[in-house]
């Protein structure tokens, strides 16, 4: 579920990498210290991971590094296939957020970045009920995305957009399903988390949510 925007990213796969580096200038500041946001999220798993949104693989290639066993899901069959050629081993399957494969292992830390905005607020609802059992204690969801404050944030950036013309980051923001600080925090606690946000750019924040 929440999968309408999979023919994008199956363009995208070919150029992804080019904007992640700041080659479109319209998505720059989205992705103004990416390799940090990814670093960062690394740095706070543990265990066998579980990682949605996979892309061409740069999350998962930090995670590997640091030894870290990882479970990856990935809607977009051009994006599988460029993670494919970079990690032939990785245990890689077709799904998404809500629905994908049972995993054999125990699941220690949940990560994803710039990719839960594709899920409604009632479809993030389900997959943090779903995701609180899968966890055990102290388990950890990991995330960095695209997020507001509260709505006078999101008019606010929505307005700072279109003055500076970007106006296919405009419709992307317009049409996607970015949320708010306020909606995410309620939703975490409803199904047992403990969160804290960070922010790590204009755009982006990292959020961070252990099981009670
Ligand atoms: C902007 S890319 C991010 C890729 C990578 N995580 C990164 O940080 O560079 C968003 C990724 O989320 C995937 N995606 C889209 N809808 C999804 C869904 N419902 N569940 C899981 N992944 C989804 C896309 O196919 C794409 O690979």
């Amino acid at each position: 579920m929440g999968r309408e925007f999979i023919d994008l990213f199956d363009e995208w796969a070919s150029s992804y990498d080019d904007t992640v580096s700041g080659h479109d200038v319209e998505y720059k500041e989205v992705f103004d210290q990416y390799e940090v946001i990814l670093d960062t999220v690394a740095l706070k798993s543990a265990g066998n991971v579980l990682e949605f949104g996979v892309g061409t693989g740069n999350l998962t290639e930090k995670l590997r590094s640091k030894g870290l066993s990882v479970f990856g899901i990935e809607p977009s069959t051009e994006m599988r296939k460029k993670t494919e050629s970079r990690f032939p081993d990785l245990s890689l399957f077709d799904g998404d957020f809500l629905s994908f494969p049972k995993i054999d292992a125990e699941i220690n830390t949940i990560v994803s970045t710039y990719a839960f905005h594709h899920l409604t607020d009632e479809e993030k609802d389900k997959a943090i009920e779903l995701y609180s059992h899968l966890l055990g204690q102290n388990g950890k969801i990991v995330f960095a995305d695209t997020a507001y404050l509260h709505d006078e944030d999101r008019q606010a950036r929505h307005a700072k957009v279109k003055e500076q013309g970007f106006l296919n980051l405009l419709k992307d923001l317009q049409t996607e399903y970015y949320t708010t600080l306020e909606v995410l925090e309620s939703l975490f606690a409803k199904h047992g988390f403990s969160v804290s946000f960070t922010k790590m750019n204009e755009y982006v924040w990292l959020m961070e949510a252990v099981k009670k």
